[in-house]
């Protein structure tokens, strides 16, 4: 069997690496790639060799493949943005964590709703692959995207609760389908979502990434300019260290996305009857001390609330009670997330930065 150059070209572009390919030889079945990586790190080089065999193996199987890796490391300006920017989306906020069942989604739901009581336009793309949660929390588990016409194209339009714009995974697929789909299935699915759809004008899009550091992060960092990411961890030494491998990979050479701060979740838990003692469960301020050392801002302390995991289940984020305790929390965090970004949009065209300054009360710091 003769395999074409095109088949080779769809095969990296589903791994989203077709502009890291420098020469295609196909002689019949023997086919012979240079590709560049642009990390020097043997373990991505590794990384990197193996996630094209085994797309080989799959997509063209009869193949004998040869590859030559070799690194090209560009020059970096610091405040780059990767990827091409998505019409109408201002901002793209990356909501990570390093360890699973932190709290992520639910940091993730309640931002959105708290951004858009201050007045932005937010959207949320659920990216956790293989646990999408957003449909239960923002309760539209039934909801299907409709499709519209933009400019003669067909696009995704994303379902809309409580006036935040939501894509997941979960519309499409039920979860144990997702989570049999190996890595370039995912990456795939979730670049159509990403792309595909119809944002319209949004202030932040934050994107719900799965936990850990995998093969998803590295193929969104790539798909998106992501303007800042966001760490969520419980105060835990084990989730901690996983935290610190979170914030390095977004600091990487490679991906170079600027880290807004770190989140604290679970930070303490207060009994309805003794409202002033804290218990410390997981520990004290890990999280912030964390921030500290490895000098990123700390956006602030979210304690362990019956409501908020009620609100979760039941589809209402607690950020939407607003006046309570639970919803200024959120607030603050909100506001030094914006802080944050503002901070990192400085050095960006002023228009974006002034815009972002004016409609949030925060400023730059100079
Ligand atoms: N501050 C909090 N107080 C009480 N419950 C919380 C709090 N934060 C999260 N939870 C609950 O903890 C559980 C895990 O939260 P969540 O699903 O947001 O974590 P995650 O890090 O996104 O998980 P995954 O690893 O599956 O992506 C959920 O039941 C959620 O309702």
């Amino acid at each position: 069997m003769a395999y074409t150059r095109d088949q080779i070209y769809q095969v990296l572009e589903e791994l989203g690496i077709r502009n890291w390919m420098r020469n295609a030889q196909v002689v019949g079945n023997d086919i012979i790639l240079d590709i560049v990586s642009p990390s020097p790190a043997m373990h991505e080089r590794k990384r990197l060799e193996i996630a094209l065999k085994n797309a080989f193996k799959e997509n063209l199987p009869e193949a004998n493949l040869t590859l030559n890796i070799s690194v090209e490391v560009e020059e970096k300006n610091p405040n780059e943005i990767k990827g091409s920017e998505l019409p109408g989306v201002k901002n793209i906020i990356a909501v990570a964590s390093g360890k699973g069942g932190v709290g992520k989604s639910t940091v993730s739901a309640n931002l959105a709703i708290s951004l858009a009581n201050m007045g932005f336009k937010v959207g949320v793309l659920d990216a956790d692959i293989y646990g999408p949660s957003m449909p239960i929390m923002f309760d539209c588990q039934d909801a299907r995207p409709y499709s519209v016409e933009v400019n003669g194209k067909t696009k995704i339009k994303p379902v809309e609760a409580y006036g935040i714009k939501i894509l997941s995974i979960g519309f499409f697929a039920d979860t144990d389908q997702a989570i049999v789909w190996r890595g370039p299935m995912a990456a795939k699915a979730l670049n159509q979502m990403i792309r595909d759809a119809h944002w319209g004008d949004l202030d932040f899009l934050l994107i719900d990434l799965p936990p850990g550091t995998g093969d998803i992060h590295l193929s969104i960092v790539q798909q998106v300019p992501i303007t800042g990411a966001v760490v969520v961890s419980t105060p835990q030494t084990i989730a901690l260290a996983d935290a610190r491998k979170g914030v390095g990979m977004f600091q990487m050479e490679a991906i170079n996305v600027p880290v807004l701060g770190i989140v604290e979740n679970m930070a303490y838990f207060t009994p309805e009857e003794l409202p002033n003692n804290k218990y410390y469960i997981f520990g004290q301020n890990g999280a912030k001390h964390l921030a500290e050392q490895i000098s990123v801002p700390f956006l602030g302390e979210i304690p362990i609330v019956q409501s908020i995991r009620e609100a979760a289940d039941v589809g209402r984020p607690a950020a939407l009670q607003e006046g309570t305790i639970v919803a200024e929390v959120y607030k603050n965090i909100a506001r030094n997330t914006v802080q944050s970004l503002v901070e990192r949009n400085t050095t960006l065209p002023p228009t974006e930065a002034v815009r972002i300054t004016t409609m949030a009360g925060c400023s730059a710091k100079n």
